[in-house]
């Protein structure tokens, strides 16, 4: 068995889906394909959420109708014959629609989030499950909602394993088809409630999925070549690392390069289960492979640029020194506010701590104002470098606009204004 998984970038269109196909077709191992919203469904959902969380249901609806007219010309292209797949678009559409007219209680946001932004991934892998078959390619449908079993934190639900691996292997034992697909991104609770993993969390399903299955290997495609020495958007000067390690693979992804979701690596290095980030422009290429052989570091320096930072310096106002008896306290308002801290610095009387810019900051500010004296700065990035040389360390760290840097062994980070 194994796991493919193509993200929104691979089916925003009707030629990515087609791609998809191809792919899926050229491949006779019996496979679990996981499939994302297409192209940037997801942020369309949320600005659909958003409107109706505003008591806009008028307003929710018509942007949900835009992403209704995208899928449709997608539809449209695909299919000589579109009558079955629009029936089962439209039935989702429906339900869809008849949540945001509901009158019922508007008040839990992340709960609202999991149950309207799952349709992305449903409507997706309808779209694709029904082209697959239309090619020639019988496929089962998995609604993951019944088979990732997660804990009710919505928005960032956590998969029970002991219950999902019961599920899923139910489902994929009962289905006679070669080819299975399902959603990335969302589960549900023991209740059936839709639960999502996390913004980008497609690769984690693919990889829990991988690990649930005990797959052969992980296939994540990409609009890359593989894993680059930085991210070709923000760099000009990039390179393919051929075979990484889990443990520089983790780095780079928990430092923020969008390549790979950070959960993803764990459950396969738990069961030595390679990860292969391959192109999904060129299938004949070989991509880029994540494994535990490779003893040596990836030989370049890689970077990864991670943006909308802000710095925090956090002092206690009686200035004592006694910082670190209250580092507990101080973590658990970031924690309760869901708040993730990419980096730590501390001295004596001060900490610094360099966080994602979230809709919570001010209030974990204002936590933390009753005791301590708190400045922060916005508009700040974080630039990592895994495997720095003297030369690349020089050219960032020396350079205008850098507030912060902190080097280990094999790691230099900096903190520098995004305007620098
Ligand atoms: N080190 C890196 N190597 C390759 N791509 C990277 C790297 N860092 C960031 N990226 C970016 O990640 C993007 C792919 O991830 P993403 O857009 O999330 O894909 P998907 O929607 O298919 O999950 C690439 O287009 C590239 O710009
Ligand atoms: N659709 C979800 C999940 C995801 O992982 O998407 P992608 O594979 O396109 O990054 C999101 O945009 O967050």
């Amino acid at each position: 068995m194994k796991i493919y998984k193509f993200g929104g970038a691979s089916v925003r269109s009707a030629e990515g889906v087609e791609n998809l196909a191809r792919i899926v077709a050229a491949e006779p191992a019996r496979l679990l394909v996981i499939v994302s919203a297409m192209g940037k469904t997801t942020n369309a959902l949320e600005e659909v959420l958003d409107r109706f969380m505003r008591n806009r249901s008028d307003e929710a609806i018509e942007r949900f109708a835009e992403i209704e007219r995208y899928h449709r010309q997608i539809v449209r292209s695909l299919f000589a014959d579109p009558s079955s797949v629009e029936a089962r678009t439209e039935k989702l559409a429906s339900e869809v629609r008849e949540l945001l007219r509901s009158e019922t209680c508007r008040e839990d946001y992340d709960r609202w989030y999991d149950r309207i932004v799952s349709y992305g991934e449903l409507l997706s892998t309808v779209i694709v499950s029904e082209y697959l078959a239309a090619q020639g390619t019988p496929n089962r449908w998995l609604d993951m909602r019944g088979l990732f079993v997660t804990d009710s934190r919505y928005r960032e639900a956590t998969i029970n394993v002991d219950r999902s691996a019961r599920a899923l292997r139910r489902a994929v034992d009962a289905a006679p088809e070669r080819v299975l697909v399902g959603q990335g991104f969302i589960g549900a609770t023991p209740a059936g409630r839709p639960t999502t993993l996390g913004r980008e969390g497609s690769d984690y399903s693919a990889a829990m999925a991988g690990y649930l299955l005990d797959a052969g290997s992980v296939t994540i495609w990409k609009d890359v070549d593989g894993i680059l020495s930085a991210d070709p958007r923000l760099f000009a000067d990039t390179m393919l690392i051929p075979e990484l390690s889990y443990l520089d693979a983790i780095e780079l992804a928990y430092a923020g390069a969008q390549v790979i979701h950070p959960k993803t690596i764990k459950p396969l290095q738990n069961k030595n289960i390679p990860l292969y980030v391959r192109p999904f422009g060129d299938p004949t290429k070989p991509g880029s492979v994540i494994c535990a052989s490779p003893p040596v570091p990836p030989g370049v320096p890689v970077r990864i640029l991670k943006g909308r930072q802000v710095l925090i310096s956090i002092r206690p106002k009686d200035f004592s020194f006694v910082l670190e008896e209250r580092l507990a306290d101080i973590f658990s308002v970031f924690g309760q506010y869901r708040q993730k801290i990419n980096l730590i610095q501390s001295s004596a009387v001060n900490l610094s701590l360099c966080v994602d810019d979230s809709r919570y900051l001010e209030r974990v500010v204002d936590a933390l104002q009753t005791e301590f004296r708190v400045v922060y700065n916005r508009d700040m990035e974080l630039l990592t470098i895994r495997g720095y040389d003297q030369i690349t360390y020089d050219r960032y760290a020396e350079a205008e606009g850098v507030f912060l840097v902190q080097k280990t062994r094999r790691t230099a980070r900096i903190v520098r204004s995004a305007s620098h």
